[in-house]
């Protein structure tokens, strides 16, 4: 089975996806390592602009009928079994990006991007079964236990789960509006 793992930066796909192959017993994959490794995209700037429709061919290709997770924000334009989209508060998307000490910019898009949904919404453009899973407030075993569970119970499409828009006054000055440009 491919399950794909998506979701905002920050919010923690990595982390998450490496526990989730490793109680499944399913191969890891980073979408990023394995574009540069098949040189798929280039470089703009400072960024790796990948073309989804090629990722997603040659992801299928590889890794047709092996069970995997893929990891990766991309990673819902890859015909998956099942997109599992991490969603996590925007306060604390907001606060691990400035840990990483993203531009300001780059975090208002972002932060931006997880109150509006904006991931979910192109999940399910992409594929019937999506399960979205709040992380917030959860350690990374208990969001792998929750994902496996739903799994197990033979669920794979569940969303409409957050409401982010209780924060949205909190989350104001990260925002681009809160910047001063129009
Ligand atoms: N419930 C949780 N699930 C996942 N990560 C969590 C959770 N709680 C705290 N974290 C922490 O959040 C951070 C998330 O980082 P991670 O690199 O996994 O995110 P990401 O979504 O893969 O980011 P990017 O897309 O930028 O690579 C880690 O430091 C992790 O320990």
């Amino acid at each position: 089975m491919i399950i794909a793992v998506t979701g905002t930066p920050g919010v923690g796909k990595t982390t998450v996806s490496r526990l989730l192959s490793e109680k499944l017993g399913y191969e890891y994959v980073g979408v990023k390592e394995f574009a540069r490794e098949k040189g798929i995209g280039e470089m703009v700037g400072d960024e790796l602009e990948i073309d989804v429709d090629e990722l997603a061919e040659a992801m299928l290709r590889e890794f047709h009928g092996r069970d995997v997770v893929i990891d990766g924000h991309l990673s819902h334009f890859v015909p998956a079994d099942v997109v599992i989209v991490l969603r996590a508060d925007p306060r604390l998307v907001a606060e691990r990006l400035m840990e990483r000490g993203y531009s300001r910019e780059k975090l208002a898009e972002n932060v931006e991007a997880e109150l509006v949904d904006v991931i979910l919404v192109e999940a399910l453009e992409e594929n019937e079964n999506v399960l979205e899973i709040d992380t917030t407030g959860k350690t990374p075993g208990e969001v792998v236990e929750e994902i496996s569970e739903l799994l197990e119970r033979g669920i794979k499409r569940r969303f409409g789960i957050v409401d982010w828009s209780g924060v949205y006054d909190e989350v104001l000055p990260y925002l681009r509006l809160g910047s001063g440009r129009m």
